[in-house]
């Protein structure tokens, strides 16, 4: 059997009393693009750099391609990316310089210009950092992240202030480098961004992951739909988990159109908010939200 890309056992890191990662187990199979969500200081950047080897953790097992980060060999570190923010942010290199310049440090990089191209910086090929946009300077950090032809990357928070047609280019850059086999695992606070791209998401909470499931199993876990209509002047809303049925019995009571038809099946974001709610409340999680 191939060994996972990603394994950790019963993960923690205290920072004094401040337990940022509260027993995390996850394993990342190779070839998967996995998403971990999770509120603002939910621990998301720290595992993220205990598995870059960047962070020393309090306590667990962590084998990142098959070593320990905190003590993996010098060319480990050629077959992982790390989008490192700001990493282009100074420097007096153009941004074709910098990236000739870090591919050169990796056995067998990708092509500059056609990395350039993926994340949408041709046009600024020639240009200085100090001259990019904020978003232009992530690309390349992305762009950075890449261009060695890692076998796993690590991208945190990749899409912040992207523009929407930079963060559709960067979807299409991922589903290119998951065409490749990339391992990817990225950290984000955008639900669309996790369901489009990820074959599984974790959600964390207070350094606890609270879901492991597919973006459609996570959304399955909220079965009500709800409806809503206009009937004798007065606004009705029903939540069911058959709405066809409600529907049909509708239709029978109108004979034309049944004003102001609304059926809203939930979102990513309402299960993720109420997992996080449920989290926050410490309420036991429902018998589905165990995973
Ligand atoms: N070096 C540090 N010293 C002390 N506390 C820290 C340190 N780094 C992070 N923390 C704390 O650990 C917790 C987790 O932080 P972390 O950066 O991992 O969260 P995150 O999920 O990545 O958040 P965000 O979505 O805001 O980036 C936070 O409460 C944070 O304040």
């Amino acid at each position: 059997m191939t060994e996972p890309a990603i394994s950790i056992a019963g993960l923690h890191k205290h920072y004094g009393d401040l337990h940022a990662v509260d027993g995390i187990d996850l394993e990342i199979p190779r070839g998967e693009v996995f998403a971990l969500l999770g509120p603002n200081g939910a621990g998301k950047s720290t595992t993220v750099e205990i598995l870059e080897g960047f962070r020393k953790r309090t306590a667990g097992d962590v084998s990142v391609l098959g070593s320990d980060p905190q003590h993996a060999p010098r060319h480990w570190r050629t077959r992982v990316g790390v989008m490192l923010q700001g990493t282009s942010e100074h420097g007096a290199l153009t941004a074709a310089e910098s990236l000739r310049y870090a591919a050169s440090l990796y056995p067998d990089p990708r092509d500059v210009d056609e990395t350039l191209e993926a994340v949408g910086l041709t046009e600024k090929a020639g240009a200085k950092p100090a001259t990019l946009s904020g978003g232009q300077r992530r690309r390349l950090d992305v762009a950075l992240a890449v261009i060695g032809r890692p076998e796993l990357v690590f991208l945190d928070e990749p899409t912040t202030g992207f523009d929407p047609e930079a963060r559709r280019q960067f979807w299409t850059l991922i589903d290119g480098l998951r065409g490749d086999g990339t391992t990817i695992l990225l950290t984000t606070h955008y639900l669309d961004e996790a369901d489009h791209l990820a074959d599984r998401i974790g959600i964390i909470a207070a350094g606890r992951m609270v879901a492991l499931d597919t973006p459609a199993g996570l959304r399955s876990r909220a079965s009500a739909a709800r409806v809503t209509w206009t009937e004798g002047g007065t606004r009705h809303v029903e939540e069911t988990a058959t709405p066809t049925a409600l529907l049909r019995d509708l239709l029978a009571r109108h004979d034309g159109e049944i004003t102001g038809l609304e059926v809203v099946h939930p979102s990513l974001e309402d299960v993720y908010l109420q997992l996080i709610d449920h989290a926050a409340n410490g309420t036991p999680e429902t018998e589905e939200a165990s995973a």
